[in-house]
């Protein structure tokens, strides 16, 4: 009995024993937990306070966001553009589009007005929580394993650090990206143009299946451990309903056919020095302060676009308030412009007076953007068929861009010259080659040679006749060797730069011609079939032997 008492005496002290042991583990344990949860709260508690703090700072809301174009009304010279995007995002089908244009024009400022205009339409698809989801092409970066990638969204699988509860359970989880941040709004999506080749083709099946497939090694659809929501992520993607509208400064034939195909494609113009002036003005009522007068004429001098209008104010404005000024002066915009190392607009200028053998041509610079473009030509006679013929000014070769190829053209100027010869030949009864010709085309501008046809034809053809092509007339076409005048392309952006820099007449091919050109004041654009047509017009009459002898060939001028 006693044996037994003693054997219960000793197991239950054991038992005890180890009760207090485990007890002990546990009740530390807890304590640890306990205070780490408190050492945590204590250092929450002083992160919170330290960002409370942080927030209660602010600066006065900056001149850039005080001058930010408010509504469609307030984007100066785009109306064309707008028109287009408000026909392709605010009507009940609402469209892909991309915005071309050169940097600060307008693009960024007009894609953020769409949506809320494109909300206040009935008809419009957008509800009223649609959002505007914006995002740099540049900075959209990601990486080939697919870890993080903030454009199309990336899986967040289980070996990775802060995977959390779902992470611990071997869980993968999807992470949204730009594209189904934007389901059911707009995906704003800037430099479209700098997009990851590899990046374009997952947006690309993004916008036709409008949803993305994520995958990861670590989904099985048997696993009975993954939660319904994920299955659901997995099997049928994460929504991604949105009309995308991409801004580039690139021109349209450097973007993949496969995404321009998909797109409503809208040109952003250049700004020209009246439209530089308004923007520079308005950004100035905004901020409150006067410009004495020619301050609005130093900004249109150096500014070419919009963006650079409004730094210069803001820069301007800085100094003036410093000054404890309220009005700006000439001598701080050109203190502005000489900071910032601005070079002067290039000035468009047409030729001051008749010249014989200098015609004005018409060629694009740039996307949307056109330029005058200068062809001289003089003829020294030489004895028969001992001519020689001189072309000087051309970029003999051009490279061209296209996405990771690149590509050499030669200039087709020189052809383009001697079709014009042949032409000539066969309306002027005159042999070229009775004479040195040398054409030139100063200033080194790539020269497009098809559709400088028409001006060197009329430069040549004046030359040859001694007869001064008049200076206030432009010149754009093909020539081909029987003297038809051929279309050619960037037809309005050349037009608009003929009539901007004062041209009263210009010649376009008729198979060119836009009613549009009727609204222009001041320019006359004449749609011509035939070189014979455009010889009659560009030369200025004069009593000279030559033109004795096109009267009597019944060119009379
Ligand atoms: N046409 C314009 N009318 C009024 N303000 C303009 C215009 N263009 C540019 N601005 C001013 O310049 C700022 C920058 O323009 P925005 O970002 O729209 O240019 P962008 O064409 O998108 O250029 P980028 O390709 O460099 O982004 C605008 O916030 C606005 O203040």
């Amino acid at each position: 009995m006693d044996e037994v008492f003693r054997w219960t005496t000793v197991l239950t002290l054991v038992q005890v024993f180890f009760g207090v042991i485990i007890g002990l583990y546990f009740w530390n344990l807890l304590r640890a937990q306990q205070s780490s949860r408190v050492a945590l709260r204590r250092e929450s508690a002083h992160e919170l306070e330290r960002i409370r703090k942080l927030r209660a700072i602010s600066l006065s809301e900056p001149l850039a966001e005080k001058v930010r174009p408010q509504s469609f009304a307030e984007i100066v010279g785009q109306e064309e553009a707008i028109k287009a995007l408000r026909a392709a995002l605010c009507g009940p089908h609402p469209q892909h589009v991309l915005l071309y244009g050169p940097p600060g024009v307008g693009k960024t400022a007009a894609a953020r007005l769409v949506l809320e205009e494109a909300k206040r339409s009935p008809l419009s698809p957008f509800g009223k929580e649609a959002k505007f989801v914006e995002i740099d092409a540049t900075t959209a970066r990601f990486d080939e394993r697919g870890i993080a990638d903030p454009l199309i969204g990336s899986v967040h699988d289980p070996i990775y650090q802060g995977a959390g509860p779902l992470g611990m359970a071997g869980v993968p989880q999807p992470k949204p990206g730009a594209v189904t941040k934007a389901h059911g709004g707009i995906l704003f999506l800037d430099e479209i143009g700098e997009l990851h080749p590899i990046q374009m083709n997952k947006l690309l099946k993004v916008l036709e299946d409008r949803r993305v497939f994520l995958e990861s090694a670590y989904y099985s659809p048997d696993d009975p451990n993954i939660p319904a929501h994920i299955h659901d992520l997995f099997q049928n993607g994460l929504p991604a309903d949105f009309r995308l509208v991409g801004a580039t400064t690139r021109p349209p034939e450097e973007l993949p056919p496969a995404l321009r195909s998909r797109c409503v494609e809208i040109f952003f113009r250049p700004l020209v020095p009246e439209e530089i002036k308004l923007i520079a003005a308005n950004a100035l009522k905004r901020l409150g302060l006067k410009a004495e007068e020619g301050v609005l004429e130093v900004v249109a001098k150096y500014a070419t676009n919009g963006r650079e209008a409004v730094n210069m104010v803001q820069l301007a404005a800085g100094l003036a308030l410093a000054e404890g000024r309220k009005d700006i002066r000439v001598a701080d915009m050109e203190w502005v412009a000489s900071l910032g190392q601005y070079d002067p607009r290039p000035e468009q200028r047409l030729p001051t007076q008749p010249t014989v053998g200098l015609a004005v041509g018409l060629a694009v610079c740039g996307p949307n953007q056109g330029t005058i473009l200068e062809i001289e030509a003089a003829a020294v006679p030489r004895a028969r068929g001992k001519g020689r013929l001189v072309i000087t000014g051309v970029v003999e070769e051009e490279e061209l861009g296209q996405r990771g190829r690149r590509f050499r053209r030669k200039s087709t100027a020189r052809s383009s010259v001697e079709n014009v010869l042949t032409a000539l030949r066969a309306l002027l009864r005159v042999e070229p080659m009775d004479y040195d010709l040398h054409v030139n085309f100063p200033g080194g501008v790539p020269v497009d040679g098809p559709s400088a046809g028409l001006a060197v034809a009329v430069a040549v053809y004046s030359a040859l006749t001694g007869l001064p092509v008049d200076h206030r007339s432009a010149f754009t076409g093909e020539v081909s060797i029987h003297g038809q005048v051929k279309p050619v392309g960037g037809i309005v952006p050349k037009v608009m730069a003929a009539a901007r820099a004062g041209a009263r007449r210009v010649f376009i091919p008729r198979e060119n011609y836009q009613q549009l050109f009727q609204e222009l004041e001041g320019t006359t654009v004449i749609p011509v079939s035939h070189l014979e047509e455009v010889v009659k017009e560009a030369l200025v009459a004069g009593d000279s032997p030559a033109a004795r002898t096109l009267s009597a060939l019944g060119l009379g001028l």
